[in-house]
């Protein structure tokens, strides 16, 4: 299990300048390495923070026809509606780089399957494995597990990460790639998301967190003193907190110098 480490800076906006960097320096090692870089986005103010990588030097550096794009958790919504992760992704980020439109994998949102989260998730666990098939996705060790290799996370103030909320049984889901929600306590009710031994086996974990509204759950999660999602958070090789001075202001004294 990959030791969890933290970066603490002034503002959101520093915070993002070296987020860009973190994910452009794993791009470039991943594209030599393997000729593609698995990326997994979830929906919320992430991707607001993903605006370096749209300026210079990134824009024009990174070799965006070596990214594959895949969700961490959608809402069972219209990809159209204010709701969809994949709205969120597509207008604010997919829609700037030129990333292969192949490339992107959202998940199917239930509308096709009138709805149903479930038939979603297994649909996204059948996309997910055809992409392993394909070698896109490498699987992790033994377990056959997918193994991405970086993912940009975030963390509700109540302490969740992806779809999955504290006290709700999918974060104990051991078998399924994907699965599903249908009493989501934030709106709205129905989703769909990765499990939890499937986020813990990506190379990279980012979870970023830049407001004082998740100040509380950053410092339990961190310090393991509530059972959160986010707190469960590792990765294979790295896992990395960047938090703004806002989200690291209730760690204990002396974890959180300013970068
Ligand atoms: O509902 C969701 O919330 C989390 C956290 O969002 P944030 O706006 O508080 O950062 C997000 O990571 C997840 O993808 C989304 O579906």
């Amino acid at each position: 299990m990959a030791p969890v480490k933290r970066r603490v800076f002034k503002t959101n906006n520093e915070m993002a300048v070296e987020l860009a960097k973190y994910t452009a320096d794993l791009s470039s090692k991943f594209c030599k390495e393997r000729g593609v870089f698995t990326v997994v986005l979830s929906g919320g103010d992430l991707i607001a923070w993903l605006w370096k990588l749209l300026e210079a030097p990134y824009i024009d550096s990174i070799e965006w026809s070596k990214w594959h794009i895949f969700w961490v958790d959608e809402r069972v919504c219209a990809w159209d509606h204010a709701d969809s992760n994949y709205k969120l992704a597509y207008d604010g980020f997919l829609s700037k780089v030129p990333i292969p439109a192949e490339n992107i994998y959202a998940i199917d949102n239930g509308l096709g399957a009138e709805g149903n989260a479930e038939l979603a998730a297994e649909r996204y666990e059948e996309c997910l494995k055809q992409k392993v098939n394909q070698n896109i996705i490498r699987t992790y060790k033994s377990s056959g597990f997918p193994q991405f290799n970086l993912q940009l996370l975030g963390m509700g103030p109540d302490g969740h990460m992806a779809s999955l909320f504290p006290g709700h049984a999918q974060i104990n889901e051991k078998v399924k790639w994907v699965t599903s929600i249908t009493d989501s306590p934030k709106p709205p009710s129905k989703r769909i998301t990765l499990t939890l031994p499937v986020i813990n086996c990506a190379s990279y974990n980012v979870m970023a967190v830049c407001d004082k509204e998740q100040a509380d759950s950053a410092a339990a999660a961190l310090n393991h003193t509530k059972d959160l999602p986010a707190g469960r958070l590792t990765a294979d090789v790295e896992v990395v907190w960047f938090l703004d001075q806002a989200a690291a202001s209730k760690l204990p004294h002396g974890w959180c110098s300013i970068l």
